[in-house]
């Protein structure tokens, strides 16, 4: 790691500050960011300016539904910084998003893209909704009406959402052809994670889940383990985690469990990915009665003995409740927020490699980078290239975190919020913001 400035302190480590009562993410977020900025010896003013998101935006969305009534859900962009370059984030449809949840979804964005090195700020967005009960044409009418409240937030200079859950590249699509039919031009870079006959990239779609696998066989490396000769529990088995599943299996590991809302599918001898992605989808994205396997609750899949836990479906899965049990030897964080900071210690203790969300779930926004610059430059790569690209990008990111975690013997997730914290507030100094 190269400290830039005299906000950083080498010398000075300094124990986290007393444990939150509650577990919200954006609690969650902020005890990691206090640890951080103590090691970093921020000053009051930059802490201050960094933990508060720069714009928080809530809008209402009536649409008419297909039996004719009319019905408002609430949509939300946050934009927590823009400091070292336009901000970026994904778009969440869920029943229970709130303005909390994406709040912190926005901040990790910041630390994720300063991670990867990435020259974008961090933002995220949701809309309260159920899409399970919404037909396409439904769906179509929110986004729709979504991003027209947008219209002066988004721009491929300013904001760019992106896929995270329950949306994806027909929702980009969506996002995209609203924001360039009101610009009168076609605007491919104001959004990333579009069908690639839009302007999407190869790739996109499986980057989060292949860089995930990147940092875990990274981690592995470390440990001495080789990837065939390894068990992997993988919870969720949408876009991150059924390809993380499957690129782990690709690598010889044995994958003993997978699970979606339905259950934990288990068995020792190990699933066969490809027959499993193949049954999800005849199945309406679902896993339920898969066969081959036994059936398992969620909270059993996190305690399973496994070398490899990967959680790769919503926040808040590991917490203080079950964190003393958990037994794998790595867990790489596919989804955000995975583990509360309440669990953090516990795991620590366990002596666990927690391979954080920051920089394990970092693939996706750094291929949507790619996107963006294809689309700006109007020039596509191939798939080759991409994955070359963010192999190179991943493993870089890896090992800088690797080296902060062993020069101040602190875990790899509060490493990856020094590293992360030192850039942008470097950056923030050098724009000058006491101008
Ligand atoms: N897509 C991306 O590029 C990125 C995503 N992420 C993060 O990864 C995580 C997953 O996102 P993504 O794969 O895109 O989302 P998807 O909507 O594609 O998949 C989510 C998966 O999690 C399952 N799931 C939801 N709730 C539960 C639960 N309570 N217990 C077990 N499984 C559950 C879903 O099951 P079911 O389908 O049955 O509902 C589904 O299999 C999120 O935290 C997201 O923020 C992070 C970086 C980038
Ligand atoms: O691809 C992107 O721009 C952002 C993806 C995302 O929302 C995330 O990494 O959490």
């Amino acid at each position: 790691m190269a400290p830039q400035k005299n906000h950083y302190n080498a010398s000075i480590y300094k124990e986290p500050g007393p444990k939150l009562s509650t577990e919200t993410p954006f609690e969650s977020m902020m005890e990691r960011f206090r640890f951080a900025a103590d090691v970093l010896e921020l000053d009051e003013g930059m802490f201050q300016y960094l933990s508060s998101p720069v714009k928080q935006i809530i809008v209402s969305i009536p649409i008419i539904m297909d039996d004719g009534r009319i019905e408002v859900f609430e949509g939300y962009r946050v934009i927590h910084d823009n400091v070292l370059g336009p901000s970026k984030g994904g778009i969440r449809y869920a029943p229970d998003v709130n303005l909390d949840e994406v709040k912190a979804l926005a901040s990790w964005m910041t630390w994720k893209c300063a991670v990867v090195n990435v020259p974008f700020g961090g933002a995220k967005g949701g809309v309260r909704c159920d899409p399970n009960k919404l037909s396409k044409t439904e769906l179509e009418r929110i986004t729709r009406r979504y991003t027209a409240n947008m219209l002066d937030i988004f721009g491929p200079d300013k904001d760019i959402p992106a896929p995270d859950m329950n949306t994806n590249e027909q929702i980009m699509a969506w996002v995209m052809d609203t924001y360039s039919m009101n610009a009168q031009r076609t605007e491919t870079a104001v959004v990333t994670g579009k069908p690639i006959i839009l302007g999407g990239s190869q790739g996109r779609k499986e980057a989060t889940g292949r860089g995930v696998v990147t940092v875990t066989l990274a981690g592995l490396n470390k440990l001495g383990m080789m990837p065939n000769n390894v068990t992997v529990a993988v919870q969720g088995f949408g876009n991150v985690g059924s390809v993380s599943a499957n690129l782990m299996y690709e690598q010889g590991a044995k994958i003993i469990a997978i699970s979606d809302v339905t259950g934990g599918y288990y068995n020792e001898n190990g699933i066969d990915i490809p027959e499993a992605i193949r049954y999800s989808k005849e199945n309406n994205n679902l896993l339920k009665d898969f066969p081959g396997a036994e059936l398992i609750s969620n909270n059993e899949l996190l305690e399973l003995e496994c070398d490899v836990l990967i959680p790769a479906a919503k926040e808040d899965q590991i917490n203080r409740s079950n964190a003393g049990n958990i037994q794998a030897k790595i867990i790489s964080e596919g989804a955000n927020g995975p583990v509360t900071a309440n669990a953090d210690a516990v795991l620590e203790e366990k002596g666990i490699m927690v391979i954080p969300d920051i920089l394990a779930n970092a693939g996706g926004v750094t291929v949507s980078y790619f996107e963006w610059v294809q689309d700006r430059q109007g020039y596509f790569w191939t798939e080759e290239r991409v994955n070359r690209r963010l192999n190179r990008m991943m493993r870089n990111a890896f090992d800088n975190v690797y080296g902060v975690s062993e020069e101040f013997r602190i875990t790899l997730r509060q490493a990856a919020y020094v590293y992360a914290i030192d850039k942008v507030a470097t950056t923030l100094e050098m724009r000058g913001i006491y101008a």
